[in-house]
Parts: structure tokens; sequence; C-alpha cells
């Protein structure tokens, strides 16, 4: 007796059918996922109800397609298709061709939208990254009142420096690599920046975007409009600690040399859940190189 169209029009419990016809429109309309749920939550909806409508999983519940629920008719389950860089993986692949190398798929979450990626970077490639910023690190200390000395600056206690895109043949290349990868435009980047932490530096969890309520931000927007994804590559291994971690969904990413963390935000908000840190660092030393993606050229 049930067909398939009545199942796409079905009304889930607790939801009017005006309702899912709102969100069947702002979805086709391309509204992403996380203002459809900001809206939602503005107007009063309990978050449960808000959820079920835009069929994402509830809170601490495991995301579609491991999840019961099934995406309602006309939402857009995979809310990162335009507006925001994204690997192709819908053929669920092992392996990625990014032009000149075949990168791994270790791992991939939908909200937030994090992928893990293997053999992005030769060790070569990860060695000449780091011989060409170690001469050109700055030192992010700040001066310690306490014993006249420098210390450690308490958000971010890594050294760093960026590169210019394109500025010699391995950076152009790995460039290159990542925008085949993650689909966006290679000018649409900002120059490599690379971070190196000793032991006992971190980086506390933050947001890549620009907060929309930072008296700067509309400066820095004007330059590539706002980032919209980041791929933190990890050019070495320290012996412990040094992950990166996304603290709303208690996810950790070790470090591996050659490897990768995407991650994507279609909107400069907290409910895309892309808070994120890396953790002191215990033995040994760490070194990144981090991608910022921006919505436009970035000149
Ligand atoms: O050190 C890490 O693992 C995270 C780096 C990071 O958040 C960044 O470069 O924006
Ligand atoms: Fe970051």
């Amino acid at each position: 007796m049930s067909t398939s169209t009545q199942d796409e029009f079905a009304i889930p419990p607790g939801l009017t059918p005006e309702l899912m016809q709102w969100v069947r429109t702002q979805s086709a309309a391309g509204v992403p996922l996380p203002a459809l749920l900001q809206s939602m939550r503005t107007a009063g909806w309990a978050e449960h109800l808000a959820r079920r409508a835009l069929a994402l999983p509830e809170v601490g519940e495991l995301p579609y397609p491991f999840a019961a629920a099934k995406p309602q008719a006309g939402v857009q389950v995979q809310a990162h298709a335009s507006g925001v860089p994204e690997p192709q993986l819908q053929s669920d692949p092992c392996s990625v061709d990014a032009g000149d190398r075949e990168v791994h798929v270790l791992l991939s979450m939908r909200n937030p939208r994090v992928v893990v990626f293997g053999n992005l970077l030769s060790d070569e490639e990860c060695e000449a990254i780091i011989a060409a910023a170690r001469p050109r690190m700055q030192r992010s200390l700040t001066v310690d009142n306490q014993s006249g000395g420098e210390a450690v600056n308490d958000d971010r206690t890594s050294n760093g420096m960026f590169f210019q895109r394109g500025e010699n043949e391995v950076i152009a290349r790995v460039e290159k690599r990542i925008a085949r990868l993650l689909n966006w435009p290679l000018e649409n980047g900002e120059g490599l920046q690379v971070l190196h932490y000793r032991p006992g530096a971190e980086y506390k969890p933050h947001y890549d975007y620009f907060s929309p309520n930072e008296p700067g931000t509309p400066t820095i927007l004007k330059r590539g409009g706002q980032r919209v994804g980041t791929l933190v590559m990890y050019l070495n291994e320290p012996a412990r600690g040094g992950a990166t971690i996304f603290p709303d969904v208690a996810l950790q990413v070790v470090p591996r040399r050659g490897n990768a963390v995407f991650f994507s935000y279609s909107q400069p908000d907290p409910a895309t859940r892309t808070l994120h840190g890396g953790t002191p660092v215990l033995e040994g030393e760490k070194w990144i190189a981090t991608k910022w993606l921006r919505e436009r050229e970035f000149k």
C-alpha cells in the first residue's frame, strides 16, 4: 500500500506540512542546513523537532547514513555540494585521483564535514616544506612580566610562517594537488602556513572562519571573502600528543607524516561544529602546513 511517493511527502511526527514545505523550498533554494537549523531554533522549534525536519541526527546520535533517520524529500543532506570545497567521494572510493597522486580516504564524517586523507604528501615533499620554512619561522612568544624573559602565548604556542602561493616548485605542485582533491580553485587558497610546535605547545580550540562580530572582519573579508574550508597537512610525527581535535564530536586525528585532515564550514557559525584545536605536544615536535580556502580569489 505504501508507495515511495507517499513516503516522500510523509510528515514526520510533531511537524507540520507547512514547515516541511518551507524546509523543501529553502533547501531547494540552496540555504545550507546550519542556517535552516538556526532559523528553526529562532522560530522556537525544539532542537529535536528542528533536527527531525532537516533529517539531521539527534545530538549525540550517529549521522546519516549510520542513523536510522533517512533524509526528507528535497533536503540535501550533502549540504556541501556547492559553496564549500568538497572531495569527490560520492561513490565511496578508497582513494581519490588528485592529478599527480592517489590520495587515500581514511575517514569521512558528515556533520561536521571532516575527511582524513592518507598519502597526500610524499616524505620528500614534507621534508622540502619544513626545510624551506625552518629559517623563516617567527617566534610567537610574548614577554613574561615575571621573569623578564619570553613566555609562550596562551592560545597558540607554535611558531609560524606563510609561503606565497606558488612560491617554489614543491609548494606549487602541492597547491595544484589540493585544488584538484578538494575541487576548489587554486586562486581561492591562502598562502600555505607552516606551524611548528615544540613540547608543551598547543593551539587551543577555535574556529577558522572570521567571526562576523569582530570589528576587523569586514576588512579581512575584502580579500577573498570568508574562509570555507581548512586542510591541515602533517609534515612529521610527534612521539606523543599533538593531535587535531574536534571537541563537539570528540574526534581526535593523530598526526602522521603525509596525511591531512580536511574540514569545511558553509557558515561562519558554531552550528557547523568545526571547533578544533591542536592538543599539546607531549614528546617530540610537530610540523604542519595549513591551507585555508576562501569563498573567492584570495589576492
Ligand atoms: O595543530 C593542529 O592540529 C590544528 C591547526 C589549526 O587549527 C590551524 O592551523 O588552523
Ligand atoms: Fe584552525
